[in-house]
């Protein structure tokens, strides 16, 4: 049975259609991202399946129950949000605890479930203090912890990183990730940030304008985007756009991933100059002006130097690079 099933599930706010006729299945156990641009309608959809948000029509389903009229309390989820919301006057052992001790449950149970959870997420020497006395990271962990402590059938998680430095982002990712493993949890992930989708999902879901673009594992949206969009949101930097017709295809663009575009002084396909480089230690990127394709990202593994402003000829590898229609929908061979 699927943890989560939406079917045919759409939003309005008034007229305007904001999730439009989304179907999903979500397996036990399984670690699914919602991504997409901002406004894509990320957080809606997820808080509609937390029940945060009616929806207009269709249905959700949680471990093969009906919820879609259920009020978030009775659908077994556990949500963690950007914000953490924690309650600042309680101390981190009492906002784990909360949600049991409101159910009821007897306090010495409430106490272990909090110091296995404390344990999990190194927040054991931390129970004592209040959220004002932490770092951006540690509260975040305790948001975590609360949601880890109800035993949910569902985590959501809304932009959990969001508000983390560079660094700290990495690091909490890397905790999500292992905390999925230990708990072997169902948890739906949104994020605007497609590293964090990459790395976290088994199941990545690209949503545009409300609607799903394409589902799937992230090395296949990788691999065999369906679509110009797929293709150009999944990867960073960004795959390049070329001018199919100025290449004698018959396709209308072509897709060419940064590293598939060899750069030369001395000859190639496409005459360009470069515009600026950008040397990042491991690899450089090259941003190369050219008069049919716009402008182009190379990226070449260790340090190289080109000219800035100095002519360079690029080939792409028409082995690996994809065709797409004037519609945008990948044309396959
Ligand atoms: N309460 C509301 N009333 C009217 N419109 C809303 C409401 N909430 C969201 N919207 C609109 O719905 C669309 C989707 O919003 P949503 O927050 O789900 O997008 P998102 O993909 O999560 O974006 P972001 O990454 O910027 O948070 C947006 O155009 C937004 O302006």
């Amino acid at each position: 049975m699927d943890a989560l099933t939406l079917t045919q599930v759409t939003k309005k706010f008034g007229r305007t259609q904001v999730i439009d006729g989304i179907d999903l299945a979500v397996a036990p156990g399984e670690f699914c991202v919602f991504v997409g641009p901002s406004g894509c309608g990320k957080s809606t959809l997820l808080r509609m399946i937390a029940g945060l948000e009616d929806v207009t029509s269709g249905q959700i389903a949680i471990g093969g129950r009906q919820v879609t009229d259920l009020p978030p309390a009775r659908r077994e989820i556990a949500m963690v949000f950007q914000s953490y919301a924690l309650y600042p006057h309680l101390s981190v052992r009492d906002n784990m605890g909360l949600a049991l001790r409101q159910a009821g449950t007897p306090k010495a149970e409430v106490l272990a479930s909090t110091d296995r959870a404390a344990d999990m997420l190194s927040l054991t020497a931390l129970l004592d203090r209040r959220p004002a006395d932490l770092s951006g990271g540690q509260r975040q962990r305790v948001a975590i912890g609360r949601a880890i402590v109800r035993r949910p059938k569902l985590f959501l998680f809304d932009e959990p990183l969001s508000n983390l430095d560079a660094a700290l982002r990495v690091a909490t990712r890397i905790e999500i990730a292992r905390l999925h493993r230990e708990l072997g949890a169902t948890m739906i992930y949104v994020t605007h940030d497609q590293v964090e989708a990459m790395t976290l999902a088994h199941k990545i879901v690209v949503l545009r304008a409300g609607r799903v673009e394409q589902v799937g594992a992230p090395m296949d949206l990788y691999n065999d985007p369906d679509n110009r969009f797929v293709a150009g949101f999944i990867g960073s930097p960004a795959m390049n756009f070329l001018d199919a017709g100025a290449l004698g295809l018959r396709s209308d663009s072509l897709g060419v991933r940064p590293e598939h575009l060899a750069i030369s002084a001395q000859g190639g396909t496409i005459p360009g100059r470069v515009s600026h480089l950008e040397r990042l230690g491991g690899e450089t990127l090259s941003y190369v002006q050219t008069e049919a394709h716009g402008l182009l990202t190379v990226r070449q593994f260790g340090e190289h130097d080109h000219a800035v402003d100095g002519p360079v000829w690029l080939t792409p590898d028409l082995e690996r690079a994809f065709h797409f229609n004037a519609e945008g929908q990948r044309m396959r061979a």
